[in-house]
Order: C-alpha cells, then sequence, then structure tokens
C-alpha cells in the first residue's frame, strides 16, 4: 500500500525512492539581468549520484546557477535538464514549477518556521505534498534519525543550536526524497569545528540519499574533500571544470592554480628575452614557443621553490618574510617578492626570521607550469 503510494506520488511530482537519482546536465545556460550577464553560458554534465560543486569568488554566478536548478530564476539562454526531463529551457519552451522539479533547496540562512518544532519543521514538505499522516511520521523519524536528531523532534527552533538548525534544514529537504539536493553555501554561519563535522553528516546524507547534489562554495577546501566534480567559475563563466585531482594537478589557466590548492600554487609574470624567462633580474629557465618577447606567467608550486637565509646568494630573488603557518607536518612560509606579490613555500622546518626580515627565494631551474599572458596554460615542455 505505501510503496504503491509511494510510487504514484513519485510520477507525479517526480519525487524518488532512496535508491534513484538524477544526472543533471546544463548546456550554453544564461542569466542576463538588465543586460549584464550574471552567468554567461555554461555548460556541465554529471552523472546520477555526482557531488557537484560550484566553486570561485563572491559575485562569480554560483548562486544565479542553483538557483535557476531550484525554479527561482529563470534562465535567458540555455537548458536545463534533470535525468531526460528538460526542467527549464531559455527561449521558454520549457519550465517545470519548482515543486514539480524533484529538487530540495538548503539556504546559508536556515529559515527554520519558527512556532513549529522541529519534527513539524521536517514533516511540513511532505504536510504540503499531501503525504497521509502515517506516511510521514514514518519519514519523519527515518530522517530525524539520518542527522541524528531524533532527541530534538519536540523542540522549537529557538530552542536548539546553530549547528543543530543546520542539520533540521537539511533533514527537512532530504524529507520529500529529492532527486537533485541543492545547497548554496550552508555551513557559511557555522564555527571552523562545527563546519568540518557538519560537512562529514552532508556527505553521508548525500551517499545514502543516493541524490545529485549541487553544492555553491568559495571554499576551495571545502570543494576539494566533498566534490566528485567542481565547476570552477569566474565572472559568469567555468573557468575550469574536472574532478578535484584534475583541477589541483593540472590547472588549465593561471586563475585555476591559484585558487586551488593548500597552499595553491605561486604564479611569478616573466619577461622573455633571447629564449630565457627572467625575472626580478633572476634566469627563471628556457622560454616556451613561440618565445618571441611578451610575457609568460610561470607557475611554481610551493613544494617547489626553496628558501635562502642570505638573500643575495646567486639566483636568488630578494624577498621579505611574511608569515608561516605549521600545516600536517609541513611549514607554509609566506614571503612577499619585489612586486608585492604574495608567495607560498613549503618546507620541513619553521624558519627563524621575524616579518619584515629579508630573505632569498630559490626558484627551480624550470616552472612547473607555464601560462600566457591572458593566464591560459600554455602547453609546451618545460624545461630549464
Ligand atoms: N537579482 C539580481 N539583479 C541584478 N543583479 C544580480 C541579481 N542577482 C545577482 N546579480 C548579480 O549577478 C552576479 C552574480 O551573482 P551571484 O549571487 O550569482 O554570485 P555568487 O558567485 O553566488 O556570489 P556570492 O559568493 O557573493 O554569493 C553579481 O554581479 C550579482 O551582483
Amino acid at each position: 500500500m505505501t510503496s504503491t503510494i509511494g510510487t504514484d506520488r513519485a510520477e507525479r511530482t517526480g519525487m524518488r525512492s532512496e535508491a534513484s537519482s538524477a544526472s543533471l546536465t546544463i548546456t550554453d545556460l544564461r542569466k542576463d539581468f538588465g543586460g549584464t550577464a550574471a552567468v554567461d553560458g555554461i555548460s556541465v554534465d554529471v552523472p546520477a549520484g555526482s557531488f557537484l560543486v560550484l566553486l570561485g569568488p563572491s559575485g562569480c554566478g554560483k548562486t544565479t546557477t542553483l538557483r535557476m536548478l531550484a525554479g527561482l530564476e529563470n534562465p535567458t539562454g540555455g537548458e536545463i535538464r534533470f535525468g531526460d526531463r528538460v526542467i527549464a529551457r531559455g527561449d521558454g519552451t520549457a519550465l517545470v514549477a519548482p515543486a514539480e522539479r524533484g529538487a530540495g533547496l538548503v539556504f546559508q540562512s536556515y529559515a527554520l518556521w519558527p512556532h513549529k518544532t522541529v519534527r513539524q519543521n521536517i514533516e511540513w514538505p511532505l504536510t504540503v505534498a499531501r503525504w497521509p499522516k502515517e506516511e510521514r511520521r514514518s519519514r519523519g523519524d527515518r530522517v530525524l534519525s539520518m542527522l541524528a536528531i531524533s532527541d530534538l523532534a519536540d523542540r522549537y527552533p529557538g530552542e536548539i543550536s546553530g549547528g543543530q538548525q543546520q542539520r533540521v534544514a537539511i533533514a527537512r529537504m532530504i524529507a520529500p526524497q529529492p532527486e537533485v539536493l541543492l545547497f548554496d553555501e550552508p555551513l557559511s554561519n557555522l564555527d571552523a569545528r562545527l563546519r568540518v563535522e557538519t560537512r562529514g553528516e552532508l556527505m553521508r546524507v548525500h551517499r545514502s540519499s543516493g541524490a545529485t547534489s549541487v553544492y555553491v562554495t568559495h571554499d576551495q577546501v571545502e570543494a576539494m574533500t566533498m566534490a566528485t566534480h567542481i565547476a570552477l567559475m569566474k565572472d559568469g563563466r567555468i573557468e575550469q571544470f574536472g574532478t578535484p585531482r584534475e583541477l589541483l594537478e593540472s590547472p588549465r589557466t593561471a586563475f585555476a592554480a591559484t585558487f586551488i590548492g593548500t597552499p595553491p600554487a605561486n604564479i611569478v609574470e616573466c619577461r622573455v628575452h633571447e629564449g630565457r624567462l627572467r625575472a626580478f633580474g633572476v634566469d627563471c629557465g628556457a622560454a616556451p614557443p613561440p618565445s618571441g618577447g611578451g610575457t609568460v606567467r610561470a607557475m611554481y608550486r610551493a613544494g617547489s621553490v626553496g628558501i635562502a637565509a642570505d638573500a643575495s646568494e646567486p639566483g636568488c630573488v630578494e624577498a621579505t618574510f611574511a608569515d608561516q603557518v605549521p600545516m600536517a607536518d609541513r611549514w607554509v612560509i609566506g614571503v612577499d617578492l619585489p612586486d608585492g606579490t604574495r608567495m607560498h613555500v613549503s618546507r620541513d622546518t619553521p624558519v627563524g626570521l621575524l616579518p619584515g626580515d629579508a630573505l632569498g627565494v630559490r626558484l627551480p631551474s624550470a616552472p612547473d607550469a607555464y601560462f600566457d599572458a591572458s593566464g591560459e596554460l600554455l602547453d609546451a615542455e618545460v624545461s630549464g
């Protein structure tokens, strides 16, 4: 009886049983606000069950993209598909209402009903969808237990902590068994420890629900730890799309290289002179072809760069010590180059210097990668 009702409802609303989910295909999606493109033609295709992170700096179009998936904004161009269902088209030939999409959304503000208990909040979307009382109750029990908040069921939102409120918001989102879970910076109001804990919980929810998740954040650590796929965005476009590992190991642009990684890679602007790269009076290796002139951006990973106590050592760039941070069993040393660029150097031991002290930065005989003046990867072989 229950499963028949569930199946009927699933067919009507696009909701599903706990085990199924939909792939997500976004094709040339656009959103203009008053002639300005907030989202400027993005395309992404991920299989069912993926955890897609939309990552990028403030204003790059992440939230607008998520709002189009949720149905809170209509696209001005392109298409969105959940599985083989067209959810929205920019030309207006298809537009599925938000409640019919089979998508659940969690914002950074939890927006719980203050006058309803935790259980009533969680069961609310099921009441709206006219689930029978008994089914609502058993689904409520199930998600309360999934999020480990069963003992809070009879409390009001004002009687529980911020982290617990966030779990209630997540429980409420997954209660109607959406095929697609949409998260807009859901952890940004939590303190550092709770963020890590709730991150783990979110991953468990994602896996056990089997849904496809889309998660917006500007925090690359969050993206690297949670994503199966990352769409790194900048100025309304996708700068690079791939697995966390691909973005980390093979950045396609200088922006990607400096946005991803702990610490991220360093970029040094080099002049091309007689087939060689030079920066701050130091030779930085052979210039990649075509090496007629102009500038090349050389990428150095933090572990590729060394530090010399004597700033005047031949081949060293004179720099200024800024700070040092322990990271796992290494130290990340921050140094400022003569043009003010902050560089990160990773090494086994800390340095005995004070901020503002002089030191030398020893670059390897060749960079780890090159980018052209506009930041695009030069696929030339790196040589010293
Ligand atoms: N309703 C709106 N009307 C006009 N412009 C808007 C509207 N919503 C967003 N924008 C603009 O679109 C661009 C993208 O905004 P969006 O909120 O999608 O960025 P974001 O990457 O999510 O940023 P953040 O991380 O700060 O939330 C911004 O320049 C923003 O000012």
